[in-house]
C-alpha cells in the first residue's frame, strides 16, 4: 500500500484555514492555494534521488549532491488542479506539465474525462498529480487510469482536502500511488461535497460562481 500522509505543518494548516473561510475571495484563494502547493512540494519531493557531484567553490572542491535520475511531471486535474501548478513549479522549475481534463457529473458524481495531454516521456518521469479536492475519488482514480494507460508508473497524488471515502477508493484502485493531503476531513454530504471542506475549489479559484 502506498503512503498516506496528512501534512500537518503549522504553515500549511494556517493557510488551509484561511482558504476554508467562505469570505476568502478569489485573489487570496488563488494565491494561498499556490503557497500551500509549494509547501507540500517540499515534502512530496523528499525522496527524489541524489547523485554525487564535485563542484568548484571559490576556495576548494566540494563533494556535493545534485538531483539525478527521474525527472518530474506535474499533472493537474482540470480545472481546479491548475491552481496548484505554479506553486509546485516554484520549487521544481524544470518539471514538465501535463493536463488531464475531468469534470464530475453533478447528479451522478461520476467523473468524465475530456482532455489528456502529457509529456511524451511520461513513463520515465516521477508524476505529481495535483487536485485540491479528493471527494469520492472518482476523478483521481480515472486520472491514474489515464496516466497508467500511457505508461506512467511512478505517481504521487497531492491534494489539499480529502474525504475518507475518496482516500479509501483511491487506495483500493491504485495501491501503488502515494497520497499527500493537507487535511483529512470528516465525510461527504449527499451532494458529494467534502464536509467541512472548502466548497467548490474550481469555482473559488476561477470566480465562476
Ligand atoms: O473525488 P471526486 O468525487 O471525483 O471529486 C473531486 C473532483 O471534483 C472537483 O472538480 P470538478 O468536477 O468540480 O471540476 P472543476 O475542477 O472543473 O470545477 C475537484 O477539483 C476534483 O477534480
Ligand atoms: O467538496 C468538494 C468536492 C468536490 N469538488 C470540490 O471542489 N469540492
Ligand atoms: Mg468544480
Amino acid at each position: 500500500m502506498g503512503k498516506f500522509q496528512v501534512m500537518d505543518h503549522p504553515l500549511i494548516q494556517h493557510k488551509l484555514t484561511m482558504i476554508r473561510n467562505k469570505d476568502c475571495g478569489t485573489k487570496d484563494f488563488r494565491q494561498i492555494v499556490n503557497e500551500i502547493a509549494t509547501l507540500m512540494a517540499f515534502e512530496v519531493s523528499r525522496d527524489m534521488p541524489l547523485e554525487d557531484v564535485d563542484v568548484q567553490t571559490p576556495v576548494a572542491v566540494a563533494h556535493a549532491k545534485q538531483i539525478s535520475g527521474k525527472k518530474v511531471a506535474v499533472v493537474p486535474i482540470l480545472r481546479a488542479g491548475i491552481g496548484m501548478v505554479d506553486g509546485i513549479l516554484d520549487l521544481i522549475p524544470a518539471a514538465k506539465v501535463g493536463h488531464i481534463g475531468m469534470y464530475r457529473d453533478e447528479e451522478t458524481l461520476e467523473p468524465h474525462e475530456y482532455f489528456v495531454k502529457l509529456p511524451s516521456d511520461i513513463e520515465q518521469r516521477q508524476v505529481f498529480v495535483v487536485d485540491p479536492m479528493l471527494a469520492t475519488g472518482g476523478s483521481a482514480i480515472m486520472a491514474m487510469d489515464a496516466l497508467k494507460k500511457r505508461g506512467a508508473s511512478n505517481i504521487k497524488f497531492v491534494c489539499l482536502v480529502s474525504a475518507p471515502e475518496g482516500v479509501k477508493a483511491l487506495q483500493d484502485a491504485h495501491p501503488d500511488v502515494d497520497i499527500y493531503t493537507a487535511a483529512l476531513d470528516d465525510h461527504l454530504n449527499e451532494d458529494g461535497y467534502i464536509i467541512p471542506g472548502l466548497g467548490d475549489a474550481g469555482d473559488r479559484l476561477f470566480g465562476t460562481k
